[in-house]
């Protein structure tokens, strides 16, 4: 990375998690793991940092103040990474808004959604992502930065 003082640092990354993900650790460990939300949170930062970027990161059950979210989000931040949980299979609005800040979307689920329930196998989300990262556990938070940034970068 540059460290040219006059090249401007660029905006931040923004992760959202959506409904039930501050559970993590304690909800379903046998498809969610072991790892907390804070955990995921730390990688995420510790990803981005080594890229040269900033994160912000946020966690709501509440489905109208992530979309707000979403809406503050455009010219603020060069990309997202979300995990929209319970919603990626519900929500028309929510993709709706993802479209909104006109940047990268990664979409990523910790658990191999094709491998469960019928209801999981189909995602609003996925037709606005650029890239879905299923079933490699929180460590796919970070693959979702990496590719965010190359997306970025390109
Ligand atoms: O809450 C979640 C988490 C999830 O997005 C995942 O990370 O594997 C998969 C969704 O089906 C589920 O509703």
């Amino acid at each position: 990375m540059s460290t040219d003082p006059t090249e401007s640092t660029p905006l931040p990354i923004l992760l959202l998690n959506g409904p039930n993900l501050n559970t993590l650790g304690l909800r379903q460990p046998e498809i969610y793991g072991s790892d907390t939300l804070a955990d995921v949170v730390d990688l995420a930062e510790r990803t981005a940092s080594e890229l040269g970027y900033g994160l912000r990161a946020a966690q709501t059950n509440h489905e109208g103040e992530m979309i707000d979210w979403i809406h503050e989000a455009r010219g603020q931040v060069s990309g997202i990474v979300i995990n929209p949980a319970g919603w990626t299979h519900t929500s028309v609005a929510l993709a709706d808004a993802l479209v909104i800040p006109e940047v990268p979307i990664m979409e990523v689920h910790i658990s191999n959604v094709h491998k469960r329930e019928a209801f999981r196998h189909h995602s609003y989300v996925s037709p606005i992502a650029a890239g879905i990262i299923v079933g490699y556990g929180v460590r796919g938070y970070e693959f979702a930065i990496r590719r965010l940034v190359e997306l970025i970068s390109d």
